[in-house]
């Protein structure tokens, strides 16, 4: 677990949405998505669940304000994942109202998900391979800071940005 907490992370799932997890310390992530159904969101400082399952298993587990849970399963040593995204029917209908840096907006979520449906949830089940892995030490927060910008994961991955 140790080895674990601190690292960096930019995958691409099998449906083509590529994300970015930092883990912070061992109850805290930031993310940024970069493609997909809610690509240009971002957050900081969501809490979450965080086991080790066996040898290169750990699972992250997490709620958050849009009503959206998630369980993401990472296996580093394979560069391999396993993520489970279930969204209320109103991610699914209105992403754009959820792509922007959260915690700015945290009001707009909360007003979001009591107003618009949240059943039949939108489950999305897919595997994913990881492309960047580093660890950045233990509450580093200069690694997510800013928005996502097209070519961003391309600079991450060659060294061009450093954290
Ligand atoms: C909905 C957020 C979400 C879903 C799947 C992920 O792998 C993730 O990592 C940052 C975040």
């Amino acid at each position: 677990m140790k080895e674990f907490i601190g690292s960096h992370f930019i995958y691409t799932y099998d449906n083509g949405w590529e994300y970015e997890l930092y883990v912070k310390n061992e109850n805290t992530i930031d993310y940024r998505i970069h493609s997909g159904m809610v690509g240009g969101r971002w957050v900081r400082n969501q809490q979450v669940d965080l086991v080790q399952l066996a040898d290169d298993v750990y699972k992250i587990s997490w709620t958050e304000p849009t009503g959206t849970d998630v369980c993401v399963n990472f296996m580093p040593g394979q560069n391999k994942l396993h993520g489970v995204i279930f969204f209320p029917k109103w991610v699914h209908e209105h992403p754009e109202i959820t792509v922007c840096f959260q915690n700015d907006f945290i009001h707009v979520m909360e007003e979001s998900r009591l107003k618009y449906e949240t059943y039949p949830k939108y489950v999305v089940p897919e595997f994913a391979t990881i492309t960047f892995a580093k660890n950045e030490g233990v509450n580093n927060e200069k690694v997510i800071a800013v928005a996502p910008y097209h070519g961003m994961t391309d600079d991450i991955r060659s060294g061009k940005l450093v954290f």
